[in-house]
């Protein structure tokens, strides 16, 4: 599986953000997005998510399912945790596992995996930062899809979760998967970097 940008354009607003973007990552491999604030990393993982549409060059998955397209092939979580504050920890997650249409699955095993069973009848709204982005984290396990763009994942962290979330990480890339992260910090993994932004 490979996924690559060939002259990617991203426009917000507007205002040209970044042009002539190339980028590649292949079954395995994780790719750090490096550059100042306000330079386009979001908007790229957003434009593989297919949230935006790129205003020039293409992004294409090679070797995927040729039936899914590749949003249907990617987990995008942003820097905002999507939660329902009322629902509770286990039904947050069952709730995303539908939405992304996961078969069935153990969602105990991915909250424990995630250190969060003892909170799974706790409403999210009670989590904390690193707890609710533990939760996030848990969608990944949950269902199973093979591309992760990831907006600053280890943000809110502790140390204990940062190492966690490294070993989920590594254990996606070493079954095939392929992840890329917009980070200001190291990724945790072995990574190659793709610079956005100018003076870089
Ligand atoms: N909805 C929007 N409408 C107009 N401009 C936007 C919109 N969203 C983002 N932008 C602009 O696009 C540019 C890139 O934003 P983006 O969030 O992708 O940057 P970033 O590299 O992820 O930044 P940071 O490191 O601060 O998270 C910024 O100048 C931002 O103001």
């Amino acid at each position: 599986m490979r996924l690559s940008g060939r002259g990617v354009r991203c426009v917000r607003g507007g205002r040209e953000v970044f042009a002539g973007l190339d980028f590649e990552a292949n079954a395995g491999e994780a790719l750090a997005v490096v550059g100042p604030n306000g330079s386009g990393k979001t908007s790229l993982l957003r434009l593989i998510a297919g949230v935006l549409a790129p205003a020039g060059g293409s992004i294409t998955l090679e070797r995927g399912d040729d039936e899914l397209t590749l949003p249907e092939q990617s987990h995008y979580l942003g820097h905002r945790d999507a939660l329902k504050p009322a629902l509770s920890v286990s039904e947050n997650l069952a709730f995303w596992r539908d939405f992304l249409g996961g078969a069935p699955s153990n969602l105990a095993e991915s909250l424990a995996t995630v250190e969060l069973d003892h909170a799974a009848r706790l409403p999210a709204a009670y989590l904390s930062a690193g707890q609710r982005r533990r939760l996030s984290i848990a969608r990944l396990l949950t269902v199973q899809r093979p591309v992760w763009l990831l907006d600053e994942p280890t943000n809110a962290l502790d140390t204990a979760g940062q190492k966690l979330f490294a070993s989920v990480m590594s254990e996606h890339l070493s079954r095939g998967g392929l992840i890329i992260a917009a980070t200001h910090t190291p990724l945790g993994v072995t990574s190659r970097t793709l610079r956005v932004g100018d003076g870089l």
